[in-house]
C-alpha cells in the first residue's frame, strides 16, 4: 500500500481520479474472497479492541495497547482465516492515534494475506459519501481496506460512489441488510412482504448482475431495469446468478446469523444475491455454528462468518487466541459445507 504524499487529497472532486490513477491491477474482490474461504474456511475474525478487553489482557489503555493487542490478533488469525475486520469505531476512540494503528493493521493484514473488512458502516448523502469512499476504498488512501461494510438506511442509491469505487479499484462492499441487534427489525422489517430488508436484498443483487454483465447499468438505474423495484419479497425477482466468473460477486450483504427464521418470514431468497454474506453474531451474540447453517441454508457457501470477542476473550495469548481461530473455523466448515 503506498503513503498517499501529505496535502494532495483535500480536493473532494478529485478524490475519483486519485482513487485510482495508481491502481495496479488487482482482482475483483470476490474473487479473491471466494479464494480465501475456498483455502482456509468461512471465517472472519473481527478485530473489536473494546476496552474492558485490553484490560483482560493485562494491556495499557493507550495506542501502544491498542496496537499489540491487534497485531496479536492478526497474528492468530493469519492462515487460518479469510479474513479479518477491525472495528472502525474502537479505533476511531482513540483520535488520530488510533486510525495510526489502524492504518497498520490493514498494512499488517495485507503483508499476512488476510483479507480486511473496515467495518465503518459509512453511509451519507451522495456527495459526502464519495469522500468516505475514497478514504475506505481507494488505492492511494492509508486507510484503504478490501472491503468496507455500508448502511443503506440513507437509501441504497446513496451508496453509489462507494459502490463504484469499489469496482474500479476491485475493492468489496458489505451493505446492511439484516442486522445482528434486535432493534434492527424496527427498520428492517418494515413492509413485512414487501419489506425494506428485501429491497436492500435486491438492490445487492441487481449491482452484481451489473458487475457480471461488465457494464454500469447498476449505476445508471434506480428504477424498473434489473431487480431494483423497490421493497419487496424477492422470490421472483432472481437474476440467475451462478456464472460469476471466480465464484462470487463483490457487492455483499450483511446479515446476522442471530436472525432465526426472519429471512422465511419475510420471503427472502438468498439466491439472488450472488455476493457474499457477511455474518456477525456468530460467538457472543449466541448463534453457533449450526445456527449459521440453518439461517442461511442453501447459501452456505458464500457465508463468511464473523466472530469478534468469541475469538478475543481467548487472549491475551497468541497461542489460545489461535485454538480458537481454528476451533472456529473447524466448526463453521463443517456446519457450513455444501451439502
Ligand atoms: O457490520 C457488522 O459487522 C455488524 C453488523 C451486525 O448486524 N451486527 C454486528 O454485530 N456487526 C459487527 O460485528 C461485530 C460483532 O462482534 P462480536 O459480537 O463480539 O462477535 C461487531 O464489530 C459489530 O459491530
Amino acid at each position: 500500500m503506498t503513503e498517499p504524499a501529505a496535502g494532495d487529497r483535500h480536493d473532494a472532486d478529485s478524490l475519483d481520479d486519485a482513487a485510482t490513477s495508481a491502481a495496479a491491477p488487482r482482482e475483483p474482490f470476490g474473487v479473491r474472497l471466494a479464494r480465501a474461504m475456498a483455502e482456509r474456511g468461512p471465517l472472519c475474525v473481527g478485530i473489536d479492541p473494546h476496552p474492558s478487553l485490553l484490560d483482560a489482557w493485562g494491556l495499557p489503555a493507550t495506542a501502544q495497547g491498542l496496537e499489540t493487542f491487534s497485531l496479536r490478533a492478526l497474528e492468530a488469525a493469519a492462515g487460518q482465516a479469510a479474513a479479518v475486520k477491525p472495528q472502525v469505531a474502537l479505533y476511531e476512540a482513540w483520535g488520530s492515534a488510533g486510525f495510526t494503528v489502524l492504518e497498520r493493521v490493514l498494512r499488517e493484514a495485507a503483508d499476512a494475506q488476510l483479507l480486511s473488512i473496515a467495518d465503518a458502516k459509512r453511509g451519507d448523502i451522495g456527495s459526502t459519501m464519495a469522500a468516505y469512499a475514497a478514504a475506505w476504498l481507494s488505492d492511494d488512501s492509508p486507510l484503504a481496506a478490501d472491503a468496507v461494510t455500508l448502511s443503506p438506511y440513507l437509501g441504497f442509491g446513496s451508496l453509489r460512489p462507494a459502490l463504484d469505487l469499489a469496482r474500479r479499484t476491485g475493492r468489496g462492499t458489505f451493505v446492511l441488510a439484516l442486522t445482528s441487534n434486535p432493534e434492527g427489525a424496527g427498520v428492517q422489517h418494515v413492509g413485512g412482504a414487501d419489506s425494506v430488508a428485501g429491497g436492500i436484498l435486491a438492490a445487492v443483487a441487481r449491482e452484481n448482475g451489473a458487475e457480471r454483465a461488465g457494464d454500469d447499468a447498476a449505476s445508471s438505474s434506480e428504477g424498473p431495469r434489473g431487480v431494483d423495484r423497490g421493497r419487496g419479497s424477492n422470490r421472483d425477482q432472481i437474476v440467475t446468478s451462478s456464472d460469476a466468473p471466480g465464484g462470487l460477486s463483490s457487492c455483499g450483504v450483511v446479515i446476522g446469523a442471530t436472525v432465526g427464521e426472519d429471512l422465511e418470514r419475510l420471503g427472502l431468497d438468498l439466491r439472488i444475491l450472488n455476493g457474499p454474506i457477511l455474518a456477525p453474531g456468530y460467538g457472543a451474540q449466541g448463534a453457533d455454528a449450526d445456527a449459521v447453517a440453518t439461517v442461511f441454508g442453501q447459501v452456505r457457501g458464500t457465508v463468511l462468518a464473523n466472530s469478534s470477542r468469541g475469538v478475543l476473550a481467548h487472549g491475551p495469548s497468541v497461542r489460545s487466541l489461535r485454538e480458537a481461530v481454528e476451533r472456529a473455523r473447524g466448526e463453521l466448515s463443517e456446519a457450513l459445507q455444501e451439502r
